[in-house]
């Protein structure tokens, strides 16, 4: 009988494959417009306030507020008007007393004028004058130099992962240009004879390839790149030259299956046989995931991770998630958000494992309610139906039905 292994709590499984591993990050200069998901390497402060002038946020007149002061639709406040703002231009005078100028909206406040009176709050007398029917504040309507952001203000510090209003915003300052953490190669290669490209229509006791593909948009989607080595035979000899080739093209390696202890499962020794010190840990206190294989081999991580889908999912959100986050510097903590809801059902589980148990959300009466979806971790459809997952703590029973959870979305 092969020997089971010696589970470890997941953070101090994290622990140990973070402690193997370089701090330094890797960076290189990108296009701005390319840089979502990346993480910044350099502290980043505005150039110069935004908006750089003030704005009309109304269709309607830049005026002088106090010449609107006590205004109303029965005793109404009289101003000429001596021109319009062009859009994308300045307006060249300046707005006197009792004089308003046509803005629209996004304009410029031409010099003079501190407020603007909405078109629908004023009556067009003649084309040089109106009637002004609502009193405006100063300030009112518009936008003030710097109301967005102020020149020299900091705007994120190194660490930040790039959101797409961020790339707006620093489109906006005219920063096209950013320092990132260089983008990770990360190869995946699936084992198992049993498994098929999905292209093929499988065979007798055949499976199409399913973890490929959804490792690798997880890696996409923490800023990785990648790179997909294929599908390999359970050999030892087979196993070793693919795995020892894709870790040389990449900067860590995913193996899928073959994680667990039967005379099939290759992975552990391959990653020991890769370089130093090879494997770390090989068990985690989750479920599922539990036959999970974290390792270093000379600098470059490598990770085993189980075969079945559900499991090979929850393994990859606690480990390498984490991992590719930290190979590329980054502070914040996942993007994806998280949310509270209330438990349908009771969850059992046991002291010293955390369990990770995918869910369904549901508003009932304007209270959002977490349905777990049950089923085996091989059944890749209960993550599919699934809108986020819920964690049992290591030290937890089990949690109670109608009890809040916080629900991490996928
Ligand atoms: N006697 C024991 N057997 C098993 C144990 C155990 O503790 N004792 N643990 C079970 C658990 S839990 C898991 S998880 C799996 C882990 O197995 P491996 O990582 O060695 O992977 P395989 O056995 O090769 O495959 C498991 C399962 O996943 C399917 N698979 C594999 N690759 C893919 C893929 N790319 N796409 C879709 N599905 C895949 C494979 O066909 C199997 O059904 O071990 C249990 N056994
Ligand atoms: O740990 Mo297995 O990964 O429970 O299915």
């Amino acid at each position: 009988m092969p020997e089971m292994f010696k589970v470890l709590p997941p953070g101090e499984a994290l622990k140990a494959l973070f402690d193997h591993l370089d701090p330094e990050v890797r960076s290189q200069d990108l296009e701005t417009a390319e840089a979502l998901d990346r993480t910044l390497c350099e502290k980043l402060t505005a150039p110069s306030s935004l908006p750089s002038f003030p704005r009309s946020t109304m269709d309607g007149y830049a005026v002088r507020a106090e010449d609107t002061f006590g205004a109303t639709e029965s005793l109404p406040a009289y101003l000429s008007v001596i021109g319009e703002v062009p859009m994308g231009r300045i307006f060249e005078g300046v707005v006197g007393p009792a004089q308003a100028v046509v803005v629209y909206t996004g304009g410029m406040i031409p010099p003079g004028a501190d407020a603007v009176v909405m078109v629908e709050r004023t009556q067009k007398l003649d084309e040089a004058n109106i009637e002004v029917l609502r009193a405006v504040a100063p300030g009112e309507n518009m936008i003030q130099v710097g109301e967005d952001v102020k020149e020299g203000e900091s705007l994120f510090d190194a660490g930040h992962i790039l959101r797409p209003q961020d790339l707006g915003g620093l489109m906006a300052l005219g920063i096209t240009r950013v320092r990132v953490a260089a983008a990770l190669r990360a190869a995946i290669l699936s084992t198992g004879d049993e498994v098929v490209s999905p292209e093929q229509i499988p065979g007798p006791g055949q499976i199409r390839d399913v973890n490929s593909y959804a490792i690798a948009g997880l890696i996409a989607r923490s800023g990785g790149i990648p790179l997909l080595k294929g599908i390999i035979k359970d050999t030892y000899e087979s196993l070793l030259s693919a795995a020892r080739s894709a870790l040389n093209a990449s900067d860590l390696l995913v193996i899928s299956a073959g994680s667990s202890v039967s005379t099939r499962d290759l992975t552990a020794d391959v990653i020991n046989a890769l370089g130093k010190p090879g494997v770390l840990v090989h068990g985690v206190a989750v479920r599922p995931g539990k036959p999970t294989i974290l390792g270093v081999c000379n600098g470059k991580p490598a990770i085993g991770l189980p075969g079945n889908p559900v499991s090979a999912m929850v393994v990859a959100g606690l480990f390498l998630t984490p991992l590719l986050r930290r190979m590329q510097g980054a502070k914040d903590p996942p993007a994806r958000g998280r949310i509270t809801a209330r438990l349908t059902h009771n969850i059992s589980s046991v002291p010293g494992r955390e369990d990770y148990i995918q869910v369904r959300l549901e508003e009932r009466e304007g209270d959002l309610w977490a349905e777990p979806v049950f089923g085996k971790s091989n059944l890749i459809y209960t993550l599919v139906k699934a809108e986020g997952m819920i964690c049992v703590p290591l030290d937890s029973n089990g949690l109670h039905k109608g009890e809040l959870v916080a629900v991490e979305l996928f």
